[in-house]
């Protein structure tokens, strides 16, 4: 794993967040994107080097629909930014790391992505994201 690609923040209603970020950081997102396999739409705001991804469930089943239901809006997962991302998912899975997807999908942004579960990273949602050349 190198650095933190983004941190993903579960909202409400990403038109109202995207207005917010956009004050917060001087700058509106670069991109939105829906992701229909995993039930979001997102937008993505750069901050230096730092990306944060805002996440608006567009269905009741989505990951986004049930963690605001449980916990409310807020930090939903921290992202690692991985050279390969298959030798990763491999080498965490022989350390004992739960992976909540066989092999890696598409995320947004470009990139393929995996997750590990929370069960078995101290409660916090861990995305792999490893770019598509
Ligand atoms: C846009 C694409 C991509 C990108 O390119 O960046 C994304 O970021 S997509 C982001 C949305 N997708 C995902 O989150 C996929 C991975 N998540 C999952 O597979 C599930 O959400 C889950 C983590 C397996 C939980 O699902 P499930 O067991 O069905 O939900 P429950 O509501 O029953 O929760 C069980 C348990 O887990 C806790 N939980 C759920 N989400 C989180 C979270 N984000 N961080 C920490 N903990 C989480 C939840 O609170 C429950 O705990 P207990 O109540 O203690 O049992
Ligand atoms: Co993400």
């Amino acid at each position: 794993m190198r650095k933190i690609e983004h941190i993903g923040i579960a909202v409400k209603d990403l038109e109202a967040s995207n207005n917010l970020f956009e004050k917060l950081f001087g700058a509106p997102a670069y991109k939105e994107e829906a992701v229909e396999s995993e039930g979001v739409k997102t937008s993505f705001f750069m901050n230096g080097p730092n990306k944060i991804e805002l996440l608006e469930a567009t269905n009741p089943d989505s990951p986004i629909a049930k963690f605001i239901e449980k916990k409310g809006e807020g930090i939903h997962h921290i992202a690692f930014d991985v050279e390969d991302i298959e030798a990763e998912m491999k080498r965490l899975a022989a350390e004992g790391f739960i992976l909540l997807n066989d092999k890696p999908k598409k995320g947004a942004d470009n990139k393929l992505v995996a997750f590990l579960h929370p069960k078995t990273t101290n409660g916090v949602l861990i995305e792999l994201c490893q770019e598509i050349k």
